[in-house]
This record gives structure tokens, sequence and C-alpha cells, in this order.
């Protein structure tokens, strides 16, 4: 056949070669970098804790051994390098980009490491901000990495669907709080997943309960949860609660996430 531009979405003719169904191509990944899986954290809403999980889930990770990345895909509100303490600027040359590597060896690309400033916004609009996680997939050297954590942006926007079409995304994880609300915001996350036949590996409930230090009893601050019933209806078969913990806060804020331990994150990483 003459003149074929392998696009058959924008082609009628029926030759041997044809596919129906063609797709989004995947982003490709450099000669340098071995990624073997790759992990999306997402969250119905902002502020639900996405990104303090995603970066405990990287620290249990790596300390079971593994060699393990974070790709920050929160692109308007990026937080990464700000959890493991990350103070200098991205280095690269014209042919490479090469991640930061936090004190425990863990790799890292965010926007916030290339930006002047970590104060600069970022006002860019949706398919700019997909090229530019396609970019940190693409054109960062990554080398050898055996399982990649993606912070992807809060709710079911541009640029989660540009992770869920561009990266070979092998799972997620979503992040939530107890809130009726949120539940139903849980929902739209694990059908966008069902919709892109991506399969929810987990989810985790943070910000569940506070317990008490002097009597030990266990407060529902945010209400009821109902996510091991939303867990069961999706068949989602990993459920964590994390309580709301001060240490949580107060080791992302001060950028020592690699030091603070959370058994439960431990035992949800082994699984992965
Ligand atoms: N279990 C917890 N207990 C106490 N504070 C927490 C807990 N989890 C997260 N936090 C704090 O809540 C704030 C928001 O967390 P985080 O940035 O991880 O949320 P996010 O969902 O990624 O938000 P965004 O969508 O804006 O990126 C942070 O200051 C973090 O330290």
């Amino acid at each position: 056949m003459s003149d074929c531009n392998h696009d058959c979405g924008s082609c009628g003719v029926s030759c041997d070669e044809r596919q129906e169904n063609p797709g989004i191509q995947k982003a490709p990944m450099n000669d340098l970098s071995d990624v073997r899986k790759v992990i999306g954290i997402v969250s119905g809403k902002g502020g639900v804790g996405k990104s303090s999980v995603t970066s405990m889930l990287a620290v249990a990770a790596r300390k079971q051994g593994k060699n393990v990345a974070v790709l920050d895909a929160d692109i308007t509100g990026p937080s990464i390098p700000k959890a493991f303490g990350i103070k200098e600027r991205a280095q690269g040359n014209d042919q490479m980009i090469l991640p930061a590597v936090t004190e425990t060896g863990i790799k890292a690309m965010s926007i916030n490491l290339l930006l002047e400033n970590d104060t600069d916004p970022v006002v860019w609009r949706g398919p700019i901000l997909g090229g530019v996680v396609e970019q940190f997939w693409s054109d960062v050297t990554w080398g050898d990495v055996d399982v990649m954590f993606v912070d992807m942006p809060p709710g079911t926007g541009d640029v989660a669907l540009t992770v869920y079409q561009s990266l070979p995304v092998d799972g997620i994880i979503i992040v939530t709080s107890p809130q009726e609300l949120v539940s139903m915001i849980v929902e739209k996350a694990v059908k966008m997943a069902d919709l892109m036949e991506i399969p929810v590996l987990g989810i985790v409930e943070n910000m569940s309960y506070y317990k008490c230090p002097d009597c030990g009893k266990e407060h529902k601050i945010f209400g009821d949860s109902h996510i091991e019933d939303i867990a069961a209806t999706h068949g989602v078969k990993h459920v964590v609660k994390l309580p709301l913990d001060s240490e949580v806060a107060k080791a992302c804020d001060m950028g020592q996430i690699e030091s603070f331990a959370c058994e439960e994150i431990e035992k949800l990483a082994e699984q992965l």
C-alpha cells in the first residue's frame, strides 16, 4: 500500500496491517533507563495525603532493598522534593536530565527541581502539563529501577489521563480520607482506572482516626469509614488505614520522610 501514515484513525483503507483501535502510543523510555514497574498514587481530591503516602511507599520499598524512583506528576502542586528535603536543582545537559537522589538512594524528579525558585507557580494549560510528565518519563535518565511511584495530580483531569495513557502504569493506589463525599470521589477514581484497564492495587484511608496518646482510644475525627465496603464493591484487595499523626506532618514538612517508619505502609509495599 502506498503513502501509509500508520494512523488508522485518519484512514479508511482496509489493509492487512489495519488496527481498529490503535490507541494512544506509550511515551518511549530512553536507552539509559530500565523501569520495570510503575505504580500511580492517585486521590480524588487534594490534601488527603497522596504525596505523603507516595513518599512513604518509596521509602518502604527502598528499605526492602529495591531500586526506587519517584516521578512527581503533580506539576502544579509538587510536594515530593520538600518531603525528602531535596534542595539542589536537577542536573542535566542537551542530551539528558539526571534525577535528584535522596539520602537513602531514591531517585526523584519534580518540576520544583527545575524551577529557579520552588515558590514559583506553574501557570500552564493541561496539554503542557501532560507534556512535562511525558518528558519526565522519556528524557530523565532513570537508570535501573525496580519500581517507580508516580505522584499523580489530584482528581481525574488532563494530567491524570496523560499518565494513564502515556506511561506503562502497572497499577494504582488510591489515597483517601474518610468523609462521605470523598467516598464518592474515590469511586470516580476507581472507575477511571477501570476505564483505562489499570488495576487498583490498594486503597489507603489516610487520617482515618486519631489515637489519643494518653488513653489510647481511637477517635474517628472525620466520621465513620466506608472504605472496606468500597474496596469490596470494586474487588480491591489491600486496604490500609493510617492515623492522623502529627509525626507524619512533621516528617513531611521538615524533609525527613526517610526517617519516618510506618508499619502499615511497609506491609503494603511488600505486596506490590
Ligand atoms: N496521616 C497524616 N497525619 C497528619 N498529617 C498528615 C497525614 N498525611 C498527610 N499529612 C499532612 O497533610 C498535608 C497534605 O498532605 P499531602 O501533601 O501529602 O497531600 P496531597 O493529597 O498530596 O495534597 P495535594 O493534592 O495538594 O498535593 C501535609 O502537610 C502532610 O504533612
